[in-house]
């Protein structure tokens, strides 16, 4: 039995990306009625991005809401833009920023009290799986964000990116991706009587040829697709993927 809660594809731009590629979204990206289908753009284009067949998300946010945070950017701000959704606690912004668990689980808190929908990643590095380590490592991130979140978790959706998967071509196998993803929800359940209304995506080289292996796992429930959104064909058979799962 598949979950019944709707499917999303979220694309990841990172730092990509310029007004021609976006108009080139906005007019080819066509209405898929069975999913969410979300772009998260590097900040200066959100406003831009609004208005298509799509809805608009941030790739970070501060946790503060104003004063002497020079290049941060509040929630209410990218609120003011017509972000609906913010990824937080990538693993690039984990390693590259410093971000720890308790400050990724803060931002998913602040973002949720926004009325945002926070896409919160988690996800190992090479040497935590080959440890055989994962489900503690993906646990510890995850209690941190379940601790602060627990009045909202229905509005939460968990992005489970393994390190050594992002970027790399090398995807976690469908069984493997599946595996922490039922720990997930497993953990998810301890927590909130709403575990299964909580979508889980799967991020690390997702592409148009992977995705519906993927996306037929019970608990996958869309993807953080990085590389693959930056070309709109690619992005758009992910999205037909998900759309006929649903
Ligand atoms: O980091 C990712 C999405 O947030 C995944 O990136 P890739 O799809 O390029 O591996």
């Amino acid at each position: 039995m598949q979950n019944s809660k709707r499917m999303m594809v979220a694309g990841n731009w990172k730092m990509n990306g310029n007004l021609e590629m976006l108009s080139h979204f906005k007019s080819s990206l066509p209405v898929f009625e069975n999913i969410d289908v979300v772009l998260c753009v590097p900040s200066v284009y959100i406003k831009e991005a609004v208005g298509a067949n799509f809805s608009v998300g941030a790739q970070d946010c501060s946790e503060h809401e104003s004063g002497a945070y020079t290049g941060d950017i509040s929630l209410s701000m990218l609120a003011e833009l017509g972000a609906e959704h913010v990824i937080i606690g990538h693993s690039e912004r984990r390693q590259a920023y410093s971000e720890t668990n308790e400050r990724v689980a803060i931002k998913a808190e602040k973002a949720l009290e926004n009325g945002f929908v926070p896409i919160v990643c988690v996800g190992e590095p090479l040497e935590v799986r080959e440890s055989g380590n994962v489900f503690e490592f993906v646990g510890e991130q995850l209690a941190a964000i379940l601790n602060r979140c627990k009045q909202q978790l229905d509005k939460l959706v968990i992005a489970y990116e393994p390190i050594w998967a992002i970027g790399t071509g090398k995807t976690a196998s469908p069984e493997q991706a599946q595996e922490v993803h039922a720990f997930i929800r497993s953990e998810l359940k301890k927590s909130s009587e709403l575990y299964s209304q909580i979508s889980i995506l799967y991020g690390g080289s997702v592409t148009d040829v992977n995705a519906a292996e993927l996306f037929a796992q019970h608990d996958i429930d869309g993807a953080l697709v990085g590389g693959a959104s930056l070309k709109v064909d690619s992005f758009k058979i992910i999205c037909e993927h998900a759309n006929k799962r649903n």
